[in-house]
């Protein structure tokens, strides 16, 4: 018989919730010994029949046991992972190879409040630390926010934060030294190398404007030197007769007053210096503030620093870039406005009244940061006032501005807020969209208008033509660029390139695409200079509290019979169709409608959309509503108390600025989409009562139960829940068995609703217009055919028994399968038909 073993009993400090668990750190409150040779009392002590043990390791933790087996040091009864010798106890496989519990801790550690996975650079913050606030401040600067629940927050080192962080003034040393400070460990050398590695060359090369001239610039000259030896920078610089570099001096940091504020813009993470100590070297144990006191010292050198530069020619700033790019220099965009003596000023500042809140202000600090403005991305939440960000930059340069938006309300929209906040005359400020073609009467001014209006080069007309003429053929000084994450990377390279601005700033609440393209926008527009934290924000009033909950909605037998055989199209009418849900949906109309909620429910299943409303006799918007009519209900939701319900299609996700909205119920949406599901909630997030006593926002999903709509849920959350909302499952709404009236009580009813979901989607789904433009011209409604469907029945059936009805399809459904004159025809088809046209008229 084999001998005993001891049972494993370890837990190092581990949590079962949230990727944060994964680090096996010892917990604050359990410190472990700092010789990693020690073990632990509680570690396995190891018998001799390790096949057994071998075989035991296999049966619970499979193949990755093996690994940890193979590595495992028997004669030192230690696991050698690499070339680091690794304590082993019965938890270490859970964490695999993220067990960092050998990793010494520094003797104050518990005074500091960040952890560090050494592999991967990701950092853990204790948000529970007193010195949590500086700490969120540096990494906020430094790394990738990943998820921000209440405790513990997780971010990320890459490239992209790392340029980021140069680019708004830190160093190299910097940020390693600060970084050591914060954690609780010795800064591992692997993650050290990889900040050298990425910053040694991020942020040494510069290209500014000044007077019009355009400038690489450096402070070492060396480096230029290398750029000029490229055959193609080289080609590029303009030749002044003069071999030597160009010697400047570095503008100075401070002075610049962003306005709406009291403060310098010269931002104390610009002069996040070094102070005496070496790196892993501790501060004075007990005084957590001498940790951070150096910090925000001023660095007296920076006045005197000599600046080195080469011009090159306007015409080819755009292949300087690449070629920078490409030789691993990325270049930063700089503008140096205020000695833009070239361009024309624009009189514009905020009105005296106007004060721009904190995280507004922290969010333009690090675009101006050295007196002159970066090109980059803000993010921040929906409704926390990116247009009033966006305008206090416009009033900070004072120079052109030409704004660009998703939608033409948005355009209209802009405007206004540019009225309401500046002072800007409102002759100086034009709208270009396709019903306005306005210019400003002075020497400059702004612009606003849509991406689609900028890039859609085909058939324009005249007065569009020269407007386009207008907007390439003058310099602007800054341009915004409006909900960044759902404009293609394509769209705003033919942006860029015919547009010339000096500085971009690109607004957006939810910097994240199902695509994976994001990482795009680095380099079009410039790195993520900010991004705010949604419950902080909520937490100060600035945006709504809400509570977040997924309704689970039972299918009937028969829908779920039928759900079953169903294509993937119809299957998503069913889910949404789901009697169930709709008495759900109904219940929470009837519920929030009685304490006063304004309600919006969303639908991206046009069919049901429609069936939901007409059913509660409700409003309804979606692509196909003409203009005038979708005014007309936004404006009785608004004022009408008798008007409380609104459904919408995806086409309300962005872009909808309805302060009375409390309430949101989404009855189907598009599948696993994060970006959908942030932007929903948007809509109640500038809700006008988010600063009433206990005022509560209410986000409900709901979701048929066992079908695919709960894995896609699931998915779309995972950004909320990384912003720090907690979804509560519903599974039984209280008391609504004896809810009265309520639709589809009876198996009747409900097989009634089936038969007729049925037969009107036999064609096919229609689809909503693929717009996100509330109040841009409807787009037809297009009918997507999924082939013949067949429905096993009987005569009886088709007679009417069994609740198999036979409907006649309504007239307005049947005038819009009529095909109109050339619709619904190939291109081919289409070419023909123009060049005919064309032949009649000559
Ligand atoms: N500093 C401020 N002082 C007072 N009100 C403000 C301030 N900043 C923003 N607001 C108000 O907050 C509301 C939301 O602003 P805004 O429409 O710019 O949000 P947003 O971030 O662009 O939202 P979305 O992403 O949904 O378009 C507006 O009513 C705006 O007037």
């Amino acid at each position: 018989m084999a001998p005993k073993r001891k049972a494993p009993v370890t837990q190092t400090g581990a949590t079962k919730a949230g990727r944060t668990s994964a680090l096996s750190t010892p917990g604050p409150a359990t410190p472990r010994s700092l010789d990693s040779s020690v073990m632990s009392d509680t570690e396995i002590e190891l018998d001799e029949d390790v096949s057994e043990d071998q075989k035991m390791r296999e049966e619970l933790y499979g193949q990755e046991a093996d690994e940890f087996v193979n590595s495992w040091d028997i004669s030192s009864k230690r696991f050698q992972a690499g070339h680091e010798v690794r304590n082993y106890d019965s938890a270490t496989p859970f964490f695999k190879r993220r067990d960092f519990s050998h990793y010494p801790l520094k003797p104050d550690h518990q005074n500091r409040p960040l952890w560090i996975e050494p592999d991967k650079g990701t950092i853990v913050l204790e948000r529970f630390s007193p010195l949590a606030e500086q700490a969120t401040d540096f990494l906020i600067t430094i790394a990738e926010p990943k998820s921000r629940p209440t405790f513990l927050h997780e971010y990320a080192l890459t490239t992209h934060s790392l340029y980021a962080a140069v680019s708004v003034g830190l160093r190299p040393q910097d940020i390693i030294n600060t970084l050591d400070r914060f954690l609780k460990t010795p800064l591992p050398e692997g993650v050290r190398q990889y900040i050298e590695n990425c910053t040694k060359s991020y942020g040494k090369i510069k290209l500014v404007l000044k007077n019009n001239k355009y400038f690489v610039e450096s402070v070492e000259t060396e480096l230029l030197q290398m750029l000029l030896r490229d055959p193609v920078i080289a080609a590029a610089r303009v030749h002044s007769g003069n071999a030597d570099l160009t010697t400047t001096y570095a503008p100075s940091m401070g002075g610049l007053v962003i306005p709406g504020t009291q403060n310098a813009a010269g931002v104390r993470q610009a002069n996040l210096k070094q102070d005496g100590n070496k790196p892993g070297e501790q501060p004075e144990a007990g005084n957590e503030a001498d940790v951070f006191a150096a910090l925000n010292e001023e660095d007296e050198d920076d006045d005197k620093e000599a600046v080195h530069a080469f011009e090159i020619m306007d015409t080819n700033v755009e292949l300087v870039q690449k070629r920078c790019l490409d030789l691993n220099y990325p270049i930063l965009e700089e503008y140096d406005f205020r000695d833009d003596s070239m361009n024309p000023n624009l009189e514009i500042d905020l009105r005296p009244n106007t004060q721009i809140r904190p995280y507004q202000e922290k969010s333009l600090s690090k675009m101006f940061g050295n007196g002159r403005a970066k090109s980059g991305i803000i993010v921040l939440p929906c409704g926390a006032g990116k247009t009033l960000v966006g305008i206090t930059a416009a009033c900070t340069i004072k120079k052109g501005v030409i704004v660009l938006c998703t939608s033409s309300m948005s355009v209209h929209q802009w405007r206004q807020e540019f009225l309401k906040w500046s002072n800007i005359n409102p002759d100086d400020i034009a709208v270009f969209t396709a019903e306005s073609k306005s210019k400003f009467s002075g020497s400059t001014g702004i612009i606003v208008t849509t991406y689609s209006m900028v890039t859609n080069s085909r058939e324009r007309s005249h007065d569009s033509k020269k407007m386009m003429d207008f907007l390439k053929g003058r310099e602007w000084g800054l341009m915004l660029l409006d909900e960044v994450h759902v404009v293609p990377a394509e769209v705003f390279r033919r942006v860029i390139s015919s547009i010339k601005s000096h500085s971009k700033l690109g607004l957006t609440a939810t910097l994240l695409r199902e695509d994976d393209k994001i990482s795009h926008l680095n380099f079009l527009i410039g790195p993520k200079l900010y991004e705010a934290n949604w419950m902080e924000l909520s937490q100060q009033g600035h945006i709504a509290k809400v509570q977040c909950a997924e309704v689970w909605c039972p299918m009937p037998t028969e829908f779920y019979d039928e759900y079953l055989k169903a294509n993937s199209h119809m299957k998503r009418t069913l889910y949404a169709m789901n009697p169930t849900k709709f008495q759900a949906c109904q219940y929470l109309i009837n519920y929030h409608e009685a304490r006063g909620d304004k309600i919006i429910v969303f639908s991206d299943e046009l069919y049901s959309l429609r069936q939901y409303a007409l059913k509660l006799k409700k409003v309804f918007i979606y692509g196909g509503t003409n203009n005038s009519e979708r005014l007309q209900v936004l404006e009785n939701f608004q004022h009408n108390p008798d008007v409380n319900t609104l459904f919408l299609s995806k086409i309300g996700d962005t872009s909808l600025d309805l302060p009375e909205a409390t309430c949101l119920i989404q009855i189907s949406s598009h599948f696993g989409s994060r970006r959908q599901e942030a932007q929903r909630l948007g809509r109640i997030l500038r809700a006008k009562r988010r600063n009433d006593e206990g005022f509560n926002a209410f986000f409900y999903s709901l979701v048929s139960k066992d079908t695919q709509e709960m894995y896609y849920s699931s998915k779309r959350q995972a950004f909320l829940v990384d912003q720090g909302y907690a979804f509560k499952v519903i599974t039984q709404l209280a008391n609504i068995n004896e809810t009265p009236d309520l639709a589809f009580a009876t198996p009747q009813e409900r097989r009634e609703l089936l038969q007729r979901t049925l037969v009107d989607n036999e064609k096919g789904i229609e689809q909503d217009a693929e717009t996100d433009d509330l109040f841009g011209k409807p787009a037809r409604g297009r009918k997507k055919t999924t082939g013949v469907r067949r429905i096993a029945g009987t005569l009886g059936e088709l007679s009417g028994g069994q609740d198999m009805a036979y409907i006649e399809q309504n007239k307005a459904a049947n005038k819009g399968l009529k095909k109109k004159k050339g619709e619904n025809q190939s291109t081919f088809f289409k070419k023909m038909a123009r060049e005919k046209e064309k032949a009649k008229g000559r």
